[in-house]
C-alpha cells in the first residue's frame, strides 16, 4: 500500500506538471507526496486507484477501515474526490485533523457539497480509534436533512443532533470552544477530536467563533468543515480561517487550493488539476461503520473490574503511600493514593448511590497491588447490610482477604470505639518504632523493619457520631488524633457516610478533622464532601463520582466513572480466593464483629480451653464487642463477693446462667465442686434442666433444689461451707419471701445467710450465681445499696442505664439495653463492657438492636 501511494503520488507530480493547463496553476512535482507523508497514516478511502475516479471512493467509503490514527496530535490524508487528467484520474487526499480544516465556497444546498461533507464525517470517523472523535453539525441551510443520511452515526452516539437554530447554533459553539480550552489541559493521548460540520455559513458574529476555532491549533483538538465560506455574495467580508484547505466549486469540478504547510503549488494556486468531488458513502456503509462504532463505544464504555487490577500481584511497595486505579475519568485510567499529600478521605453519597460498590473497587484494587506485608484492612461498617461480608469466612466459603486484620459487619458503636483505640494503640507503638530509629516518617523506617500501611474504612461513620454521648465525644477525639498523625504514622482513614450534616458531636470540630481529608470523594448525593460553592456532583449517574484532591474545593474535579464491582462477583470471589491461597504461612483470618450474630459459648475457644485445674475458675458470659470478639468473664476467686448476679426480665438471662455454669464445670474433674441448680421461674425450667443434664453428663454431682431446699443450703454453707460448690439459681428473685422469713429459733432469715453466704463463701471456694429479673430485687436482697459489692459480678440485660448507675453509684454510665447485648459490670476490677451474652442454640433475639 505504501508503494501504490508513492506511485499515485508520482503521477500527480509529473501529470499534474506536465498537463498545467494553459494559464493554470502550475503543481511542483511530487508536492502532494509530501502532503500526504505529514498527514501521516493513509485515510478511509484514501487508497483509490486510478482510471476510476467515479467508482473507486465509493468501494472504498463502502468498506471504511476503523483505524487508529488518533486525529488530535497530527493530520490524516483524508481522501476528497479524484483529480482529473487527460492521462487519468488520481486521488486527492487533505490533511484534517490535527489542526487542520477545511472550507468550501459553496453551502450545503449543492448536492455535491451536501454529499462531500458527509463522505468525510465518514472517513474521519472511520480513520480514528472508536470513541475519539466526535461530530457535531450545524445545519441551517437544510434544517438538519444534510445529517439525515448519517442517521445511524447519530443513534450509534457519535453524531450530535444537528443544530439548525440560532441559539442551538450559539450553544454549541459554546460548548466547542469548551472543549477546545478543556483539550488543550488534557492528556493527549486521550484527546478526542471534535468535528464541527456547518452546511452554510452562520451568521457574522458565529461565523467569527468558527473561524477563531481554526485559529486554535491542534492542541483544540477541533476540526472545522466550513460549507459557504468565503462567501460568494458581493460585498461580504468572511474572516480569515486558520490551516484550512479551500476548496472553489465550479460547474461539474472542484478547485482545490493549498494545503496548508504541504502546498500543492509554489504560487499558492492549489491544485493544478480539477477534482471530481466524490459522492456519497452508500447507506449500507453507513449502517456498518455506525454499528462497528456503536459495540465500541459500548465495549469501551463498559468498565470491567479487571481494569482496576494490576498485571502483577502484589508487585508494589507502600513505603511511599498506597495507589490503587479506582475507574476511568474519560478514557483514561484514574490512580487514587494515600500518601502525603492525600492521607485520608472523605466519601459522601446517598443511600444506593454506590458506596459499598466504590469502597470495594478500592479495596480489592489496593489488595491485588500491595501483599499483606505492606497493607493491612480495618473495615467498618456500621448500616445493616453485607458491605465487607465477603472479606471474612463464612461457612460457604472459607477465603478471606488476607489483609484484612479486623470486620465489623452491622457495627455496635462501642465497637467502632474498640477498633479506633485500637489504632490509636498501634499509632503510639508506631510512634515509638520511629522514635527509635530516628526518623518522623514510615517511609523513612529501616528497610528491614517495615510497617505495614493501615487503611481504616468507617461505612456510615456518622452512626458512631451520633448523639453528643461519652462514646461520640471519645470517638471525636479519637478520629481527630488519627486523622491529624496517621500521616507519618502510615494509618489512613477513609470516611463514608450518606450525611454530613447535623453530626452534634462534631461541631466545632469538623473542620480540624476534615480538613486532614484531602480526597474527597463524592457519589450521586453525596455533594456534602465538597465545598459549598462546588456543584460538581450535581446530577452525577449511578457508577460515577466526583474525586477531588483538594478538600473539595471548587476546580478540583476529576469525574470518575467506576465499574460496577456487585455485577463482577464472580471476579472478586476468584481475586479474593487466589490473595487467599497466597497468604504468607501463618496468617490468620481477621477478627470478625457481625452485629447480627448470636454469640454461643460452645463455639468460644477460651470454653474450648478451659481444663479442671486453675486455680481461679473463670465464669463465662458472652463476648466482648471489642475489635477481638475477647471472652466476657469474671474470676471466681477467694475475694468476698465474687458471685455473678444477672439481672433483667429478658429470658438471655438463664441462657447466661446456663453459660457460667457449664464453663466453672469444665474447670473441674467430677467430684471436685458440687451444683445445686434451682429453677424457681416456670420459664427457665428447660434451661435449667439443660445446665442440669449437661452437669451431669461431665460427671459432676449435681442437686435440684426449691426455694425451701435453696433457703436450707444457703444456710447450711453460711455456717458451714464444705468445699467447692456453686448455686446456680434461675430466678433468684423470687426466693426473697422463702429467704426472707425469719426462723423461729434464731429469728436469723434466710437472708441473713444468704450475705454471710455472700460475703464469706468465696474464701470456702462457695460461689452463687443468679438470675434476678429485677435490680430492685437484687439490692434488696444485698440489703441495700451500701452491700452492692457483695455480689461484684454483674451482667446487666435489659435494665435502664439510670437504674442501673443509681445501684452501682456511678453518675457516668452509658448504658441503653437492646436486644442481643448486655453490660458487664464487675465492681472489683472498674471494668464495664458491653458485651454479646453467650446464648443457646436455638435462642430467638429478643428485641430490636
Ligand atoms: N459503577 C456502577 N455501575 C453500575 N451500577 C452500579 C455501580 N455502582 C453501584 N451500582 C449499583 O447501585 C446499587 C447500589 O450500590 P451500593 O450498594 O454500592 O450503594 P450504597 O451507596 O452502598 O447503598 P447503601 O448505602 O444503601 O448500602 C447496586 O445495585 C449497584 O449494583
Amino acid at each position: 500500500m505504501a508503494w501504490e501511494a508513492e506511485r499515485g503520488q508520482a503521477r500527480v507530480g509529473v501529470r499534474a506538471g506536465g498537463d498545467r493547463p494553459s494559464g493554470g496553476p502550475r503543481t511542483p512535482g511530487r508536492r502532494p507526496g509530501r502532503a500526504r507523508r505529514r498527514a501521516g497514516t493513509d485515510a478511509a478511502g484514501g487508497r483509490g486507484r486510478r482510471r476510476r475516479p467515479t467508482r473507486a471512493p465509493r468501494r472504498r467509503a463502502g468498506h471504511p477501515t476503523p483505524g487508529a490514527t488518533a486525529l488530535t496530535d497530527a493530520p490524516a490524508a483524508v481522501r476528497i474526490g479524484e483529480a482529473s487528467t487527460p492521462d487519468g484520474g488520481f486521488p486527492v487526499l487533505l490533511p484534517l485533523g490535527g489542526g487542520h480544516h477545511l472550507a468550501l465556497d459553496t453551502d450545503a444546498r449543492d448536492g455535491r457539497v451536501a454529499a462531500l461533507l458527509r463522505a468525510l464525517v465518514l472517513r474521519l470517523v472511520a480513520t480514528a480509534p472508536p470513541g475519539r472523535v466526535r461530530v457535531t453539525g450545524i445545519d441551517t441551510a437544510a434544517l438538519g436533512a444534510t445529517f439525515g443520511p448519517l442517521r445511524p452515526l447519530l443513534d450509534a452516539g457519535v453524531l450530535d443532533p444537528p443544530a439548525t437554530g440560532e441559539a442551538e447554533v450559539a450553544a454549541l459553539l459554546t460548548a466547542a470552544e469548551s472543549h477546545a480550552r478543556a483539550a488543550q489541559h488534557a492528556d493527549p493521548a486521550t484527546r478526542q477530536l471534535l468535528l464541527v460540520v456547518a452546511t452554510a455559513a452562520p451568521p457574522p458574529r458565529e461565523l467569527a467563533r468558527l473561524a477563531a476555532l481554526t485559529h486554535a491549533g491542534p492542541a483544540a483538538a477541533v476540526c472545522v468543515l466550513l460549507a459557504g465560506h468565503p462567501s460568494r455574495l458581493p460585498g461580504e467580508t468572511s474572516p480569515p480561517l486558520g490551516s484550512t484547505t479551500a476548496l472553489r466549486l465550479s460547474e461539474g469540478y472542484a478547485h482545490v487550493g493549498d494545503p496548508p504547510g504541504a502546498p500543492f503549488s509554489a504560487d499558492g494556486s492549489g491544485l493544478a488539476a480539477p477534482v471530481l468531488l466524490d459522492g456519497d458513502p452508500p447507506p449500507a456503509s453507513v449502517r456498518a461503520l455506525a454499528e462497528h462504532l456503536g459495540a465500541a463505544a459500548r465495549r469501551a464504555d463498559a468498565l470491567s473490574f479487571a481494569e482496576l487490577l494490576p498485571e502483577r500481584r502484589w508487585a508494589e511497595s507502600a513505603a511511599n503511600g498506597l495507589r490503587t486505579v479506582v475507574g476511568r475519568t474519560g478514557p483514561a485510567p484514574l490512580t487514587v493514593a494515600f500518601d502525603d499529600v492525600t492521607p485520608h478521605w472523605l466519601v459522601g453519597g446517598r443511600t444506593g448511590a454506590g458506596k459499598t460498590v466504590f469502597l470495594l473497587d478500592v479495596l480489592y484494587g489496593l489488595a491485588a497491588r500491595y501483599s499483606p506485608a505492606e497493607l493491612q484492612l480495618y473495615l467498618l461498617d456500621f448500616k445493616e447490610g453485607v458491605s465487607f461480608t465477603e472479606f471474612v469466612p463464612t461457612g460457604r466459603d472459607p477465603s478471606w482477604l488476607p489483609h484484612a486484620r479486623a470486620v465489623g459487619i452491622e457495627s455496635d458503636r462501642e465497637y467502632g470505639l474498640a477498633v479506633l483505640r485500637e489504632l490509636r494503640r498501634e499509632a503510639q507503638r508506631r510512634a515509638t518504632a520511629l522514635k527509635r530509629h530516628g526518623v518522623t516518617k514510615l517511609a523513612d523506617l529501616p528497610r528491614d523493619s517495615p510497617l505495614p500501611r493501615i487503611v481504616a474504612v468507617i461505612d456510615e461513620f456518622h452512626v458512631l457520631l451520633a448523639g453528643n454521648d461519652a462514646l461520640a465525644r471519645e470517638s471525636v477525639d479519637l478520629l481527630e488524633e488519627l486523622a491529624r498523625k496517621g500521616r507519618s504514622y502510615g494509618i489512613h482513614l477513609v470516611l463514608a457516610s450518606q450525611s454530613m450534616t447535623g453530626i452534634e458531636a462534631l461541631y466545632g470540630r469538623a473542620e480540624a478533622i476534615f480538613g486532614q481529608f484531602a480526597l474527597r470523594v463524592a457519589l450521586p448525593g453525596g455533594g456534602g464532601v465538597l465545598d459549598q460553592l462546588n456543584d460538581a456532583a450535581a446530577a452525577l449517574p449511578i457508577g460515577s463520582a466526583v474525586v477531588n484532591t483538594a478538600a473539595g474545593a471548587v476546580g478540583a474535579d476529576t469525574v470518575l466513572r467506576f465499574p460496577d464491582a456487585h455485577a463482577a462477583a464472580a471476579d472478586l470471589a476468584a481475586l479474593r480466593h487466589e490473595l487467599w491461597q497466597a497468604r504468607p504461612p501463618g496468617s490468620r483470618a481477621p477478627a470478625v464483629f457481625k452485629g447480627y450474630e448470636a454469640a454461643r459459648v460452645e463455639d468460644d475457644p477460651t470454653f474450648a480451653g478451659l481444663r479442671p485445674g486453675g486455680r481461679r475458675p473463670m465464669a463465662l458470659v458472652g463476648r466482648t464487642v471489642d475489635v477481638h470478639g475477647t471472652t466476657a468473664l469474671f474470676l471466681m476467686d477467694s475475694t468476698p463477693g465474687r458471685h455473678l448476679a444477672v439481672v433483667g426480665t429478658a429470658p438471655a438471662g438463664a441462657d447466661v446462667l446456663r453459660a457460667a455454669a457449664l464453663s466453672l464445670a469444665r474447670q473441674h474433674t467430677p467430684g471436685d465442686a458440687r451444683f445445686q441448680v434451682a429453677s424457681l421461674v416456670t420459664a427457665a425450667d428447660p434451661i435449667a434442666a439443660e445446665t442440669e443434664a449437661a452437669l451431669r453428663a461431665a460427671g459432676h454431682p449435681v442437686h435440684r433444689l426449691d426455694a425451701a431446699g435453696l433457703r436450707d443450703r444457703i444456710v447450711t454453707l453460711a455456717a458451714e461451707p464444705t468445699g467447692r460448690e456453686y448455686l446456680v439459681v434461675f430466678g433468684m428473685d423470687t426466693a426473697a419471701p422463702v429467704l426472707g422469713a425469719a426462723d423461729p429459733v434464731t429469728f436469723r432469715s434466710g437472708l441473713d445467710d444468704l450475705r454471710t453466704l455472700l460475703r464469706h463463701g468465696p474464701a470456702q471456694g462457695v460461689h452463687l450465681l443468679g438470675w434476678w429479673r429485677g435490680l430492685r430485687r437484687l439490692s434488696d436482697d444485698l440489703g441495700g445499696t451500701q452491700n452492692r459489692d457483695d455480689v461484684a459480678c454483674l451482667v446487666a440485660l435489659n435494665v435502664p442505664g439510670a437504674e442501673l448507675a443509681l445501684h452501682l453509684g456511678v453518675h457516668d454510665l452509658a448504658y441503653t439495653p437492646r436486644g442481643d447485648r448486655a453490660l458487664l459490670v464487675d465492681r472489683h476490677d472498674q471494668r464495664t463492657r458491653l458485651i454479646v451474652p453467650f446464648a443457646r442454640d436455638g435462642h430467638e433475639s429478643d428485641g430490636e438492636r
